[in-house]
């Protein structure tokens, strides 16, 4: 984390889907500088939070500012430093790899193809192949090429590993490491895989369903938040639990105390994260 100044501010946000409560009045900074993860089950609000962070819906109540803007109202300026990879999202399907190459060129000042064909020529294509004839993980490869060489100040990655095979995922999330390293890049990234993340994160915010939502560093989520297995007879105060998870012959128990006298597991985050927002 490079400094104090936050790249987004989002202020007693609160947002309704008809009677569906989304969220109320959240509020989250995210800091210049830092990679930040927006977490959460299947449907609680996460791609919402990012429509609403670009604009395109406006929040029943509160504000949300990205670069000191109002995010319903950015300036061009403000948008040109905004990389923003949505779930689903879909190419010019009928150009080919170079058509888009130099279609999204002008809009970026500061594009950089190099970026670009460094990453798509990895996949050995021809550049006069159209992006409709690519399969699916090939054409999040050209997306992620086309976010990649925008060299923006903020990138949103909204679910960025759809259809990426493995390999690819990790030299994905390489690019990412390299591109935050000594910068003041910020990046706010949601996604389900979650073995990915943990050296890249600095701070997380998990969204429930009911509009809850859980903030700290990743290391303190991974430090504070534990899993003990006891027998299935134990009984503990309901204050100290967070989840218990029943098994045939014995419980697991999440909770953000520590409990004396019980053996602590040691669980990788995605463990952890299934422990603190259930598993169904
Ligand atoms: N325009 C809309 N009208 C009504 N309901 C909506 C609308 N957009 C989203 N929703 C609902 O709001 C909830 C949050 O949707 P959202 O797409 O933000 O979830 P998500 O956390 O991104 O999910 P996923 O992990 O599956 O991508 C869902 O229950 C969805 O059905």
């Amino acid at each position: 984390m490079k400094n104090n100044e936050f790249t987004i501010e989002i202020k007693n946000l609160s947002h309704f889907f008809g009677e569906k409560k989304i969220y109320e009045n959240l509020n989250l900074n995210i800091k210049k500088g830092s990679v930040f993860a927006f977490l959460g089950k299947n449907g609680v609000g996460k791609s919402t939070l990012i429509n609403i962070l670009m604009g395109y819906i406006k929040p029943k109540n509160g504000e949300c500012l990205i670069f000191k803007e109002s995010s319903f109202n950015l300036s061009i300026q403000a948008k040109e430093k905004i990389a923003l990879l949505h779930e689903g999202f879909t190419t010019y399907d009928f150009m080919n790899i170079k058509q888009i190459e130099q279609f999204f060129k002008p809009f970026y000042p500061k594009w950089k193809s190099k970026v670009f064909y460094d990453l798509v020529d990895l996949m050995a294509l021809n550049h006069n192949q159209k992006i409709s004839t690519l399969s699916f993980g090939q054409k999040s490869q050209v997306v992620l090429g086309l976010i990649f060489a925008q060299d923006a100040e903020l990138l949103i990655l909204d679910d960025y590993s759809m259809g990426l095979d493995a390999g690819y995922r990790r030299l994905f999330i390489d690019y990412l490491k390299d591109y935050v390293k000594n910068s003041d890049k910020t990046v706010l990234i949601t996604s389900h895989i979650m073995s990915d993340l943990v050296d890249l994160i600095d701070d997380i915010a998990i969204i429930q369903k009911g509009g809850d939502v859980y903030q700290d560093s990743m290391k303190n989520f991974i430090e504070k938040f534990r899993c003990y297995k006891v027998a299935l007879n134990e009984m503990f105060e309901e204050k100290d639990i967070h989840r218990v998870e029943i098994h045939k012959d014995y419980k697991k128990i999440y909770t953000f105390e520590k409990l004396e006298n019980l053996k602590e597991l040691n669980v990788d985050f995605e463990d952890r994260f299934l422990g603190f927002v259930g598993k169904y």
